[in-house]
């Protein structure tokens, strides 16, 4: 993997940090007014928890970090990577065997079962496969059983889900072959409180397992106590 770590980014010796922001801006439109990001890093095992109203760019901010838009300005550094240096294949490769990502709407496919989707990211990584103790199969019949999803449910399409069920079945998805960083945006959104409050500690207890740092974007302020660092958009930066 090409390695374009910053040297001033981070003491020599010691692992760099999950999550590394510099300067970074981004316009959806030329016409558009540019949005700057504040600057920070997130430990490699740490948890972060993005808010901010509506339309500061919290989803974008995600986008960004997973590689998926080319920023106006600035820098990412994902595990000491320059995520924007790489190439677009290499940057495809690098998100396919480092992150795990939560969309809002889950993005599932919906003709694979919820143990077909947990295992995908296996199949696209061979560095995920590889993680995976004793397959990727049983290590995803894990993953969803630690998520409450009962194991007649395991081989059912997931269309054929709750919408609850679904958010556990991406959570496990994203969870799988032990990547360093898992992006979540409004993972939780249709969950009445309980469910919500058991998902998170579930997602964040699985987590601490791998050493997986989580970014975890909501509007959801009471959700904020479970998590070792906070970050306000729209504030004073942008
Ligand atoms: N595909 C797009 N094309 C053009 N502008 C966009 C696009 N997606 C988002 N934007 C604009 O970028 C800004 C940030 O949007 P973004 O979705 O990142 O905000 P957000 O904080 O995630 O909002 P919400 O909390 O409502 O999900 C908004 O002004 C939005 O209108």
């Amino acid at each position: 993997m090409t390695n374009t770590t910053d040297p001033a980014s981070h003491q020599p010796g010691t692992p760099p940090p999950a999550i590394e922001v510099r300067g970074l801006g981004f316009a959806w439109q030329k016409a558009q007014p540019t949005l700057h990001f504040p600057d920070f890093t997130l430990p490699q095992g740490e948890h972060l928890f993005v808010h901010g109203p509506s339309g500061t760019g919290k989803s974008t901010l995600l986008s960004l970090l997973a590689g998926m838009l080319q920023p106006a300005e600035g820098h990412v550094h994902l595990q000491g990577t320059d995520l924007y240096r790489l190439k677009t294949r290499a940057r495809d490769r690098f998100r396919a065997d480092h992150l795990g990502v939560i969309f809002q709407h889950f993005n599932l496919v919906p003709y694979l079962t919820a143990r077909g989707n947990a295992t995908l990211p296996c199949r696209l990584s061979a560095r995920r496969r590889d993680l995976t103790e004793p397959g990727a199969g049983p290590e995803a019949e894990r993953l969803l059983a630690s998520l409450a999803i009962p194991e007649d449910h395991w081989h059912r399409k997931v269309n054929r889900l709750s919408i609850g069920q679904q958010q556990r079945v991406a959570a496990a998805r994203a969870l799988i072959g032990a990547p360093g960083i898992i992006l979540a945006d409004e993972p939780t959104s249709a969950l009445d409180t309980d469910n919500r409050d058991r998902f998170l500690d579930l997602l964040l207890e699985l987590a601490d397992r791998h050493a997986t740092s989580v970014l975890f974007v909501s509007h959801d302020h009471t959700l904020a106590s479970h998590f070792h660092h906070h970050l306000e958009l729209g504030g004073s930066h942008g």
